[in-house]
């Protein structure tokens, strides 16, 4: 079935966010369907990390409505915020993974979400411990498994951070810059498991990039925000780097950083 005929996980309508008296967000309106990939584009400041963390409830929302996996995210009930966040996987820019764990307990890590207070002292359930196993092996490093996460190298860092966002069992996943930090083949790398994961396990990822070429290539759809407002929202097929150059054109030397 095509993603767009399925219903969205995400829907947010004329999202208003500001921080005091000053608007960071104004009007935006965003959907992810199930088995989409979809880029957030903007320059240094337009609300891009703003956005996603509106999505989990970190920032002060003033005005719009947000639906996360089925969750109103402007009026959660007592303890839904938990729930909330159980559902959406993150993956970070620096990884933020724990350096002196193993790569294994790193990923293990992520069912501590819809655990609540829990006794680390027992360990793991075995059957936790088996999936974590079969998601290293699907990013490609179970053999690094009981390496501590700090010997690895970036690009199989965030591996075992995407590993760990599975573990949650996530209904969408929030990847904020994820490849900002790798070499341009990692980037592809790391993207194309993103995407994969968008299309096999129908989980809609919203990535946030800084490399035209990068969001051009590798998602279905693009989402440009320029100081806080939505100039663009297209299929990724109908839009090309002089149509998204409208989003850094008062940003100084943008070809060197999105053109790359
Ligand atoms: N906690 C906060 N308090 C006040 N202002 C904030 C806060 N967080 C973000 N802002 C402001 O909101 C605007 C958008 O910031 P945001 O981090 O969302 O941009 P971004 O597009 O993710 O930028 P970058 O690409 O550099 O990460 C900026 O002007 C920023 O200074």
């Amino acid at each position: 079935m095509d993603a767009l005929t399925r219903l969205p996980l995400v829907t947010v309508r004329g999202l208003r966010v500001a921080y005091d008296e000053t608007t960071v967000l104004d009007g935006v309106d965003l959907d992810l369907h199930p088995g989409e990939m979809v880029a957030l584009l903007g320059a240094s400041g337009s609300g891009k990390s703003t956005l996603m963390r509106s999505l989990t409830g970190f920032a002060p929302i003033t005005g719009g409505t947000a639906r996360v996996a089925g969750h109103d995210v402007t009026n959660l009930r007592r303890g839904e915020l938990r729930q909330l966040r159980a559902g959406v996987g993150q993956v970070f820019q620096q990884f933020n993974l724990i350096p002196r764990l193993s790569v294994l307990t790193n990923v293990l890590t992520g069912t501590l979400h819809s655990a609540g207070p829990i006794n680390l002292v027992g360990g793991f359930r075995s059957e936790h411990r088996k999936r974590a196993m079969e998601l290293l092996d699907r990013v490609g490093i179970a053999h690094k498994a009981k390496d501590p996460a700090r010997s690895l190298s970036g690009g199989q860092q965030q591996r075992v951070a995407i590993a760990r966002a599975l573990m949650q069992q996530p209904r969408v996943i929030l990847a904020d810059e994820p490849v900002a930090s790798l070499d341009p083949k990692l980037a592809d790398s790391v993207l194309e498991l993103l995407r994969d994961i968008a299309t096999r396990d129908g989980i809609p990822v919203l990535v946030s990039l800084h490399v035209l070429p990068l969001a051009l290539r590798h998602t279905d759809r693009i989402i440009g925000l320029r100081h806080g407002e939505m100039l663009v929202s297209a299929p990724t097929g109908a839009l090309d780097a002089d149509k998204l150059s409208v989003l850094y054109d008062d940003e100084e030397a943008h070809d060197d950083d999105h053109r790359a």
